[in-house]
């Protein structure tokens, strides 16, 4: 009797939890029916900023997804943005990691990029901050980068004696690189046009491909161990080589100290003050994180630029004009002119708004269950900040496609990129915002005004400013999809 009484009770007391509703679940964010298995994914296409972003006119700035097995709740508004990156900063603080930054040196246990916010993480947001990227550090390098933007300047100006046509995307990526890799290691790892150095080019190029095409094993974690498309062998062998590099640099930097001043003696100094704040595997990772955030994200925005302006040549004209009446003729621009050049940095703002390196910023995750706008964002939900959307929201921006430079020409209260509007956040904001802003910002502006302030730039034979292909492949970052060329004119 009992035992058949204990039967019915607990039949009784299922029924009851299946039929009603999960507290939870009803309150989970608004979004499109999720298939079975594979969830929403066939709703992302090859550009998921813009196919969220189109969902989230349906559905709200705080929508939900299931991407294979992964709960993603989708933000797409400053508002939203601005609960999730600075009221309740430190619950979505986590990250939601890539099988591929997992599977490679265990990147994701010393990366700054990907650790939570600990002890570890807290150690090197410091250094980079106080060491790295603080203003008397990146003037102290200044030497180094104005040395790569003269070869920039250089290789144009031999392009344009030639008549010869510039891969402009290839030749900001390079210059980047350089910038990178003088800033860190005061040398050069890749010439323009030649073959003979690509190297370097290649493994980064080779990180941000595994790190950036999508990976079954990240919308099913249950195929890690299986590694489909290979992408977490390809990791282990990029990751790999791009260390032997480091080992080099740093070996040969170990020998000789007192030489340079650029950020990786900063590091060494720390190391050999005290092993324990800072290990050379340290180092090595937060290289990797450096080289991965500061080229590709830099040429790319420093090419929709360029493509904007090709396409505006008024606005072209007009950013010319600033730089040579208050910089002078043939003088190249200097990192402490940028904030004499209003529209030079309206530009750089603008083309912030229409094409961010990182539509998603990086993937972020719920600490725990968190209210935002009513809604429940689960614990370990994966949440993506759709700054490409705010970017593009018409209640927000008139002429939202048009690129118009002067609407941040507006007074003093200037729409800034540095985390406190949170219309216009490319770099993301709160504890997580990127540490690598101050750099990348003198970056930016000294590539645009060398290659605007000292040449003039002709389309290809018949091409018209409108037919500049304006198409987008989305990847770890939003590149241009049809390479931007043009033959630059010795002014
Ligand atoms: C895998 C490691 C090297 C890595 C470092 C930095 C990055 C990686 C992927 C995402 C990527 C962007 C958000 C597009 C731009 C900043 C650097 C960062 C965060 C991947």
């Amino acid at each position: 009797f009992l035992t058949s009484l204990l039967v019915i009770i607990s039949i009784v007391w299922i029924c009851i939890i299946s039929l009603s509703p999960n507290p939870r679940a009803r309150r989970l964010p608004p979004g499109p029916y999720q298939f079975p298995i594979i969830g929403n994914i066939l709703e992302l296409g090859p550009k998921p900023h813009r196919s969220l972003a189109k969902l989230s006119r349906k559905y709200g700035p705080v929508m939900s997804l299931k991407l294979g097995s992964i709960t993603t709740v989708v933000i797409s508004s400053p508002e939203t943005a601005k609960i999730v990156l600075q009221t309740h900063d430190l619950l979505f603080s986590s990250r939601k990691i890539p099988a591929s930054v997992s599977a490679a040196l265990q990147h994701d246990k010393f990366s700054l990029v990907w650790l939570p916010v600990d002890n570890q993480w807290r150690k090197l947001r410091k250094i980079c901050k106080e060491q790295m990227f603080s203003a008397a550090r990146l003037d102290a390098s200044q030497g180094l980068r104005r040395e790569k933007l003269q070869k920039l300047r250089d290789y144009v100006r031999d392009c344009s004696e030639t008549g010869r046509v510039l891969d402009i995307g290839e030749a900001a990526f390079t210059t980047a690189l350089n910038l990178m890799s003088a800033t860190l290691f005061s040398v050069e790892f890749a010439q323009f046009g030649s073959d003979s150095s690509q190297e370097m080019k290649e493994v980064v190029w080779g990180v941000m491909k595994c790190v950036g095409s999508p990976n079954f094993a990240d919308y099913f974690p249950i195929l890690k161990s299986v590694d489909p498309q290979g992408i977490l062998k390809d990791a282990v062998i990029c990751f790999g080589k791009l260390f032997k590099i480091f080992d080099r640099f740093i070996n040969e930097k170990m020998k000789c100290r007192g030489g340079n001043n650029d950020l990786v003696d900063a590091l060494i100094d720390i190391h050999q003050k005290d092993e324990a704040q800072l290990t050379i595997n340290d180092i090595k990772h937060l290289l990797l994180d450096l080289f991965v955030a500061g080229s590709d994200t830099t040429s790319g925005t420093v090419e929709w630029a360029m493509t904007e302006l090709l396409r505006n040549p008024d606005k072209m004209s007009k950013v010319r004009h600033e730089i040579r009446d208050i910089i002078g003729e043939n003088k190249q621009v200097e990192e402490s002119d940028i904030p004499r050049l209003p529209y030079l940095q309206a530009v750089v703002k603008e083309t912030f708004r229409l094409h961010p390196a990182a539509p998603f910023l990086v993937p972020h995750m719920a600490r725990s269950d968190v209210e935002v706008n009513g809604y429940i964002v689960p614990k370990h939900a994966q949440v993506l900040v759709n700054v490409w959307a705010s970017g593009r929201d018409p209640s927000i921006w008139t002429d939202v496609d048009l690129f118009r430079p002067e609407r941040f020409l507006n007074g003093n209260d200037q729409i800034d990129f540095r985390g406190k509007d949170f219309e216009l956040i490319p770099f993301g904001a709160g504890r997580r915002i990127c540490p690598g802003l101050p750099l990348a910002h003198r970056m930016v502006h000294l590539m645009l005004a060398t290659l605007v302030g000292n040449f003039g730039w002709n389309l290809i034979e018949g091409t018209k400013p409108n037919d500049i292909d304006m198409d987008e492949k989305f990847g770890l970052t939003l590149q241009k999809a049809v390479p931007l060329k043009a033959v630059p004119v010795k002014l």
